[in-house]
């Protein structure tokens, strides 16, 4: 049995690091555990111009100790307005990575999302042109459609269609939750890829609701049936390039978690490595580990991989039941929980 693992410093590539004293509070944990991350720009206002990736970018390496070593890596957040021009142009320029495709009201501060998703076709085709990656909270906001087919169905009407349109154009499915999501990211060319959370390989719906209803197991997409649980620790654990790590921490204040309408979202960042680590252990594919942690996400991104390393050792403990974020309560997903794995180095 390994006591330890050492492998190239991870990146997450879906973070919300959000802004002000919150994004001093949480930025510090995602830069102790990965590299780079792909940072989410639902910010309120959201991250819409190269401009405005260009400020944020700049408060959150002001919010980190000068020492780390860490590289946010922006994104623009895709609305009805968005400017192709502006969006090659923070390409170009080394500003943005990616834009994130929200449909409008599908999450949190998705309110200026996309309303009519084929009326950004131009805003796609300067994407496949200056390679922007688009990635994609893949759920239609369709108030007919059941909560639990919302990604199945996105696919079906939206993301069939741009990815048959665009071949050229880079798609991530961010936090697949389903079978369908797998099958469609594993039946399409190279140029798609999906990140998978931790929350989603731990947790099934009756996690969140059976014997008392968890608000802090509850984000968006919402934890399926078990079914699809199976299929995403396959399909992360697998080796397959397609799928790398994508956290989708997305931190809360507690008492907007604990609340008769609480806010969807887990804060995974303090413990996420050692959360997948242990489904990579209990899936019997250690040896896979590297590849979705720290190789699948750069190479899909046309990035090489970090220089430097992270241990994780083999050690029990407990994860706290709350983290101060500068000021405001957050519980870690995983509270009270023991992991069996511990981030030793980094
Ligand atoms: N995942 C979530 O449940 N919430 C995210 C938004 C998102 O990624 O959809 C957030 O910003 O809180
Ligand atoms: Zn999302
Ligand atoms: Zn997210």
């Amino acid at each position: 049995m390994a006591e330890s693992l050492t492998i190239r410093r991870p990146d997450d590539w879906h973070v919300h690091l959000r802004d002000g004293d919150m994004l001093r509070g949480v930025a510090p944990w995602t830069a102790r555990q990965f590299g780079r991350a792909i940072v989410m720009p639902n910010l309120t206002p959201p991250v819409t111009t190269t401009a405005m990736a260009r400020a944020y970018r700049e408060r959150i390496l002001a919010a980190l100790p000068a020492d780390a070593d860490f590289e946010p890596l922006m994104t623009a957040y895709l609305t009805d307005d968005s400017d192709p021009a502006d969006l090659a142009a923070g390409k170009n320029e080394g500003v943005l990575v990616a834009a994130k495709l929200y449909p409008a009201n599908a999450t949190t501060n998705s309110a200026h999302g996309v309303s009519d998703i084929a009326r950004l076709d131009p805003v796609f085709a300067a994407m496949e042109e200056s390679g922007l990656v688009l990635c994609v909270h893949g759920e239609v906001t369709d108030p007919e459609i059941d909560i639990f087919d919302r990604e199945a169905v996105f696919i079906e009407r939206h993301l069939e269609r741009i990815v048959r349109r665009f071949p050229r154009l880079r798609v991530v499915l961010e936090h697949v939750t389903t079978e369908e999501g797998v099958a469609f990211v594993q039946g399409s060319g190279n140029n798609v890829a999906g990140t998978i959370t931790p929350q989603h390989l731990h947790l099934n719906r009756n996690a969140m609701l059976v014997g008392g209803m968890r608000p802090h197991a509850y984000c968006l997409p919402v934890a399926k049936r078990e079914k699809h649980r199976l299929a995403l620790r396959k399909a992360a654990t697998s080796g397959s390039g397609e799928f790398f790590l994508g956290t989708d921490s997305a931190p809360h204040a507690r008492g907007d978690k604990e609340s008769a309408c609480g806010c969807a979202g887990i804060f995974n960042a303090p413990f996420a490595l050692e959360s997948y680590l242990q489904v990579f252990e209990d899936e019997d594919a250690l040896g896979n580990f590297e590849s979705f942690a720290s190789l699948d996400g750069a190479a899909f991104y046309g990035l090489t991989a970090n220089e430097s390393s992270v241990t994780l050792v083999r050690e029990d403990h407990v994860v706290p039941e709350v983290i101060d974020a500068c000021g405001t309560p957050v519980v870690p997903f995983h509270a009270g929980e023991t992991l069996r794995w511990r981030l030793a180095s980094g």
